[in-house]
């Protein structure tokens, strides 16, 4: 079987573990942290080493596993320059439902209880977490999440790095910007721009945000 490494260490690469081990297709080979002491065990599976072990370690691909949309980004582009040519693989829990006609991009992590709908398309490193519902004719950029309990309606379009939080709802045909960030429990009824921060029922726009900036 194919060997992955997980890139990140922390509680959502404990999710991606669980999920890499149900869907069955690869055997994760043990994850590489800047942040956590090598040996240090996580779900069973070591720290092998820093990111910068990328390149040595004998794995037929790998996932970026870090929650914050930024950071899985920054990691990405460094996954990219030490090991050029390593795939970066997309991982489907068994019990999330994706329609044939959908599609999701490499590095692109599906929870538990996740639906997403007919002639939806799912960006690169994205994730859509536990009981997300993303319904049909949708548009997602690359390093989206979607947090557990976030529903959308169809055709739906959220921007590159935009986070739409716990339990929050978007109505169909709205678009979010990219890199904004919808709060948890909002309910969406209007297009919410770029950068912007917004949240409560309906949805406001409280305040602007710089990329990178945290909301976790
Ligand atoms: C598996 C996982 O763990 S997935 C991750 C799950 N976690 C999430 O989804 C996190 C979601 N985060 C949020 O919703 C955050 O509250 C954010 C990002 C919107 C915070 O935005 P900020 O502007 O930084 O809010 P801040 O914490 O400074 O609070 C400012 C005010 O807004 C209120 N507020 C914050 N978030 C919300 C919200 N979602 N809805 C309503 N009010 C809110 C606060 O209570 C506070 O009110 P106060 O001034 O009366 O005390």
């Amino acid at each position: 079987m194919n060997k992955i490494v997980l890139l990140g260490s922390g509680g959502h690469a404990k999710v991606v573990i669980d999920i890499v081990e149900l869907a069955g297709e690869y055997e994760v080979l043990g994850l590489l942290d800047d942040h956590r002491p090598a040996g240090t065990v996580v779900c069973g599976y070591e720290v092998l080493g820093p990111l910068e072990l990328l390149g040595s370690v004998q794995a037929d691909g790998c996932i970026a596993a870090v929650g914050d949309n930024a950071t899985r980004e920054r990691i990405v582009r460094r996954a990219e320059a030490l090991a050029p040519g390593l795939p970066f693989v997309a991982a489907v829990h068994p019990k999330a439902v994706i329609a044939r006609s959908a599609s999701l991009g490499e590095g692109t992590v599906v929870m538990a209880g996740a639906v997403v709908n007919g002639d939806t398309s799912v960006g690169k490193h994205a994730i859509i977490n536990t009981n997300a519902s993303i319904d049909h004719d949708s548009v997602l950029g690359d390093y989206v999440s979607v947090a557990p309990r976030a529903a959308t309606g169809g055709g739906v379009r959220i921007g590159s790095h935009a986070a739409i939080s716990i339990g929050a709802t978007i109505i169909h045909g709205i678009a979010i910007g990219e890199h904004a960030v919808i709060g948890a429990g909002a309910t969406v009824v209007s297009p919410i721009e770029s950068f912007a921060v917004a949240y409560g029922t309906p949805a406001r726009v409280v305040r602007r945000r710089e990329a990178g900036e945290r909301y976790l």
